[in-house]
């Protein structure tokens, strides 16, 4: 195998024999292959592929595809069929939740055991342990049975061990849909700093997931390798397949010939807020989004010259929010204390959303361009910005701070807060994008 390749899979197939009737097995036995009963099951047939060395390739496909099955094979706990494979680097894996844990063990032995396993010796165990125990943060657990864990817990601990031990090869099988929204950010982080140096294989259902991590995907139907290329592409084709079977099943034909060209109607003039607020406030689809409190501990980098010491969402009054609706005015107001004199201040934000997509942003340079902030040492200062909150998908989100010094295109980080602030949107009337943003006006009329 070529010293570019990390994983090599040739004409790779699974079969599995299934009895109908428990009987039929014994059967089997007896008559020594001379009889079949059962049927045969292809999980995964004739499937060659390859990742190169520092490759991220994301596996898509529908339930029973053959996603997993493929991964159980490379890391070597299912047996081929047929086929070959050949893996070049220390491997390291996270597949179904509590695999390679000893259920009667502690999480801190069930670590001790991993990291052996996975080639740590028993000094290097010693040396990472408080790291790994930092990474998974289940607190007082680790030294509880792993059996009392929740799944959470589980993930927690076993990416919190995969991600210590030096792999150079990953294998994650949808791990990450299993953790909460900050979990899922801090492993986000680890991920896309190891596609630097490592090679990552990656299950998951959740296409933004493979989008945003990977380079390539392959997409797997009914075990064979329908379509492999560019994350992007793949990931558009496989969406366009879903939704041509729903529109398949829904009976609704697409729409056969283009609509004549009509000429635009004239704007009108609008205040800025989406339209539908007072419809939408009244039903189940108002935006509820859930606040919790500024995180002073969460992780940073920067110099260390400033610090992030309050992060709130108000009102456009400066009322501090618990609940905020999307499409609402809202105040991001970011204390922060100088610990070194600073020349030309920058405050800035983004907003992610649990897989650490920047959904939208902004910083105070262009406000302050022609009049520079400048503080002293010990001096405190705020930054406000205010603005529309989009209309949010449900899930979690969080807010990373910024403070820098300098300009746009040179700066340098002082304090940079990683999910300073986290939040969480409970229902929402968009499903689909990545933020829905306040519509001036939507209209729909018939043309005479
Ligand atoms: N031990 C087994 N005996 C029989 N069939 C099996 C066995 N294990 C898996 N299968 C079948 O093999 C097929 C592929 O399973 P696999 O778990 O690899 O799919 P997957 O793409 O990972 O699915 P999902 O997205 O639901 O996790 C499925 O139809 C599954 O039912």
């Amino acid at each position: 195998m070529c010293s570019e390749l990390a994983i090599c899979v040739e004409h790779l197939s699974k079969c599995y024999q299934i009895y109908d009737r428990p009987q039929d097995r014994l059967k089997q036995s007896l008559w020594r292959g001379r009889r079949k009963f059962f049927r045969e099951f292809w999980a995964l047939r004739d499937l060659s592929c390859t990742l190169r060395r520092g490759e991220t390739v994301g596996v898509i496909g529908r339930n029973g595809s053959g996603k997993s099955t493929l991964l159980q094979m490379i890391c070597g706990t299912l047996t081929p069929t047929a086929g070959t494979i050949h893996v070049n680097g220390r491997v390291a894996a996270l597949l179904e939740l509590g695999a390679g844990f000893n259920p009667e063990f502690t999480g801190r032995e069930n670590v001790r055991m991993n990291a052996a396993l996975l080639g740590l010796t028993p000094s290097e165990i010693d040396a990472r342990l408080p790291a790994i125990l930092a990474f998974a943060d289940i607190d007082d657990f680790v030294d509880q049975p792993v059996k009392t864990y929740s799944s959470g817990m589980f993930v927690r601990l076993a990416f919190a061990v995969i991600a210590h031990v030096d792999a150079d090869i990953l294998i994650i099988d949808e791990a990450l849909a299993v953790g909460d929204g900050f979990f899922t950010q801090k492993c986000m982080r680890f991920l896309r700093e190891f596609r630097e140096t490592g090679t990552l294989l990656f299950v998951s259902h959740d296409i933004s997931a493979v989008l945003n991590l990977c380079d390539r995907a392959l997409w797997l139907e009914r075990g064979t390798l329908r379509q492999e290329g560019t994350a992007k592409i793949v990931c558009e084709a496989y969406l366009a397949d879903i939704s041509d079977q729903q529109r398949r099943e829904l009976g609704v034909n697409s729409v056969a010939a283009p609509a004549p060209k009509l000429p635009t109607p004239p704007r009108p003039t609008l205040p800025p807020v989406d339209q539908r607020l007072p419809y939408l406030n009244h039903s189940r689809f108002r935006n509820d989004i859930e606040l919790f409190d500024f995180q002073p501990d969460a992780a940073a980098h920067g110099t260390g010259g400033a610090r992030v010491i309050d992060v709130v969402l108000a009102d456009e009054h400066g009322a501090t929010l618990s609940w905020a609706v999307g499409g609402h005015t809202v105040q991001l107001m970011v204390v922060v204390e100088a610990l070194i004199a600073m020349e030309r201040v920058i405050v800035g934000f983004f907003v992610k959303d649990r897989l650490g997509q920047m959904l939208f942003g902004d910083n105070t340079f262009l406000t302050r361009a022609d009049n520079p902030l400048a503080v002293n040492a010990g001096e405190r200062f705020e930054a406000k910005f205010l603005f529309a909150l989009p209309i949010l998908p449900p899930g979690e989100y969080s807010i990373d701070i910024g403070v820098a010094e300098g300009v746009q295109a040179a700066h340098i980080h002082h304090h940079w807060a990683h999910d300073a602030l986290l939040f969480r949107a409970h229902t929402s009337s968009v499903t689909t994008g990545l933020v829905g943003i306040p519509m001036l006006q939507i209209a729909l009329e018939r043309l005479s």
